[in-house]
């Protein structure tokens, strides 16, 4: 039974206001504070600073001379610089250096957090706060907006209201239930004793287990995560779902109760996860609050106490390509890697099958690697990729099977290049083909220079309702809500942008909201004025040769929209065309590309709606072809739905032919 956990969001469930008999907390919205409001300055959710008011960007080197200027002193650790906290109730006049040393500031980014009075905000925040000290007034711990405040309140109350119905797991009224509820999970193997531990309670009526937010500072109650169990067909989802809503449940489940001498740590991507590790080999572990998916800058400082981290996120490839990145934020030099494989499936998993969890503890391999490795260090890296041949291939599109067939999925660290025609419905496609995949879990960066965010969100939107949303406005709030939780960001660019200022732009998005797939809509808005006097050509490879850089460095895919130059109106584009008639810049840039897709709404024409998906360039396998698309211009789709149909004749087709072969005894066994 393959199991696989549902990624935060993906199905919205509407349970909450049932139980409280209000109006469901909306959860804190990060819209951006009033300008000038000290640690306010938060980044809207899904969209990114723009370059008209850029958060000027701060080297390490620089915080470090400001502080010796300031005489502010700190500890360099391994993520964060460690200082004393300006919010914690001192007169401006009595030495810093008398204050506990609980304000972290990311080394990355130069935002600060003060652990003790939650007090944060970014670094020219932090040095304003520092002069209002030089200058007698005691700086206040930023307060969050009353909006803020008050859906923050709201989710402790709906959290409350929650745990108060919500029994302890092992406290059911008969034991029956309790055998069942375990069952249910994968947790029989977990003593009660453990489960009593970590406080995990049962709520009947959501047939949830929920799991709480204890705050650091004052142990009370500051949200919760509920988890239940979908069964289809042979496959166990687990639905997720937290108060306050997954932007700003920050919970390390499991900190708590770690012991304050404790040096080392186990941070896994599930609740249960940590749990098993604890009962399996007594080790101080936590669970990351969204799973695999992100390590939010913000819970970096909770952190730092520990000298050596191994991160255990889970079985598959892309909690090993999560690991990888997670580990440079945390600092290479402390962690340890557990490589995914049948023999070190995730803490829960090894649990219930009786592997020996310390012997995989102790196996994990250093995250810190060399520039020049030998192919020792390789061989397992390689192995792995010959064992999970079907999750090497990427995330798989829902909406796009022959798509699948072709790219065989959407792999980390590549660079696509996809052209077509003008106004042939290359923003409308790629919208849909990078909605399908952030449906999927995919962290999603969009860079859309052409069309402003209000328009391409409404696409996606329609996109993702499947239906004219202009008709139906009553559906708006539900699909919008849904819509939101969705890990997707936009840059705010319009326009001309320059190269640097983009690639700036996404990496402060890869740290922080953990992006594995930008889409640049297109390359021509970077060929700004200052290429003008020189090559074109030469521009352009530029700049594909940096977006390529950065999609290996980073790990993460990158769409890229060209248009081609004019072509002849009976020809065909050809990949040769986006560059140009220039061999030599083609050469290059075909060199760069991974894959090449291209619109063509040529040939195959036969309707108004009628297009072609042409890939020309494979470089994970090297099959190349076309397909039709077909084009709905109620929902903007181009998934057909004849695709869908014969998909799943495909699969009904392929079950009986399973049932068949185990019916018939051949000896070839279903993978469960
Ligand atoms: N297959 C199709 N059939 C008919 N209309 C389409 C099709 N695909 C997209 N459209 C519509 O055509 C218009 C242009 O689409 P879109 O902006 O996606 O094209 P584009 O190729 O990105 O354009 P440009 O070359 O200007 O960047 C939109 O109104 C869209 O809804």
């Amino acid at each position: 039974m393959a199991l696989v956990p549902l990624r935060p969001g993906r199905a919205a469930c509407r349970l909450l206001p049932l139980l409280c008999g209000g109006a469901r907390s909306k959860g804190a919205s990060l819209s951006p504070g009033a300008p000038g409001r000290l640690g306010q300055r938060r980044y809207k959710k899904d969209v990114l600073p723009s370059p008209d008011r850029p958060a000027p960007s701060v080297s390490i080197t620089e915080i470090r001379q400001y502080l010796r200027a300031q005489d502010i002193p700190f500890h360099d650790g391994y993520s964060c610089l460690h200082t004393p906290s300006l919010f914690t109730g001192d007169r401006g006049d009595q030495p810093l250096s008398a204050a506990p040393f609980t304000l972290f500031i990311d080394k990355t980014t130069g935002s600060f957090l003060c652990t003790a009075t939650l007090a944060e905000g970014t670094w020219q925040d932090f040095q304003a706060n520092v002069e209002m000290r030089h200058r007698g007034i005691t700086p206040i711990p930023p307060a969050s907006s009353e909006e803020m405040e008050e859906e923050m309140q709201q989710a402790r109350e709906d959290a409350r209201c929650i745990w108060e119905r919500a029994l302890p797991l092992w406290e059911l009224l008969d034991e029956k239930e309790t055998k069942e509820t375990k069952a249910l999970f994968g947790i029989s193997q977990v003593s009660n004793a453990t489960l009593k531990r970590f406080g995990v309670r049962y709520l009947r009526t959501a047939r949830s287990l929920v799991f709480p937010w204890f705050s650091p500072q004052d142990a009370t109650l500051k949200g919760l995560k509920l988890v239940r169990v979908e069964k289809k067909g042979g496959t166990i989802t687990y639905v997720e779902e937290t108060l306050p809503r997954f932007d700003s449940y920050r919970n390390l489940f499991g900190l708590s109760l770690i012991g304050r001498r404790d040096t080392e740590l186990v941070l896994t991507a599930w609740e249960l996860d940590a749990l098993a590790l604890h009962q399996a080999a007594g080790v101080a572990s936590v669970a990351l609050p969204r799973g695999a998916s992100c390590l939010p800058p913000t819970l970096l400082p909770y952190l730092e106490r520990f000298k050596r981290i191994t991160l255990w996120l889970g079985e598959d490839l892309r909690s090993w390509e999560a690991a990888k990145l997670f580990a440079r934020k945390l600092s290479l030099k402390r962690c340890s890697l557990v490589r995914p494989g049948n023999l070190q499936p995730r803490p829960l998993e090894a649990l219930n099958q009786g592997l020996n969890v310390t012997k995989i503890l102790r196996s994990a391999l250093l995250a810190s690697h060399k520039s020049i490795v030998s192919f020792r260090q390789l061989r397992e890296e390689v192995f792995g990729e010959l064992v999970n041949t079907e999750q090497v291939s990427g995330v798989k599109w829902a909406r796009f099977p022959e798509l699948n067939k072709l790219l065989k999925g959407h792999r980390r660290g590549e660079l696509t290049i996809f052209t077509g025609p003008t106004g042939s419905g290359k923003t409308t496609f790629i919208s849909e083909y990078a909605l399908d995949l952030c449906m999927q879990g995919v962290c999603t960066l969009w860079g859309s220079f052409e069309i402003n965010n209000v328009r391409l969100a409404k696409i996606m939107l329609t996109q993702f309702a499947g239906r004219r949303l202009e008709d139906q406005l009553e559906l708006y709030d539900e699909w919008a809500d849904r819509f939101e939780e969705l890990p997707l960001y936009f840059m705010t660019f319009h326009g001309q942008q320059n190269i640097k200022t983009v690639i700036d732009t996404m990496q402060h998005a890869v740290y922080m909201y953990d992006i594995t797939h930008v889409v640049v809509d297109n390359l021509q808005f970077m060929m700004g004025h200052e290429h003008i006097s020189v090559d074109r050509l030469a521009a352009q490879d530029y700049i594909v040769g940096a977006f390529r850089k950065f999609a290996t460095d980073n790990m993460c895919h990158i769409t890229l929209i060209i248009h081609p130059r004019k072509e002849d109106d009976e020809k065909e584009l050809q990949t040769a065309s986006i560059f140009g008639s220039a061999k030599v810049s083609w050469a290059r840039a075909s060199q760069e590309a991974d894959n090449v897709l291209i619109l063509q709404d040529r040939k195959l024409v036969t309707g108004p709606g009628k297009r072609y998906l042409q890939v020309s360039k494979n470089r994970f396998d090297g099959d190349v072809g076309i397909f039709p698309l077909e084009f709905s211009k109620a929902s903007l789709s181009f998934s057909s739905s004849k695709t869908k149909v014969r998909l799943k004749k495909m699969k009904e087709e392929k079950e009986i032919l399973a049932n068949k072969i185990v019916e018939g005894g051949s000896g070839a066994s279903k993978k469960p």
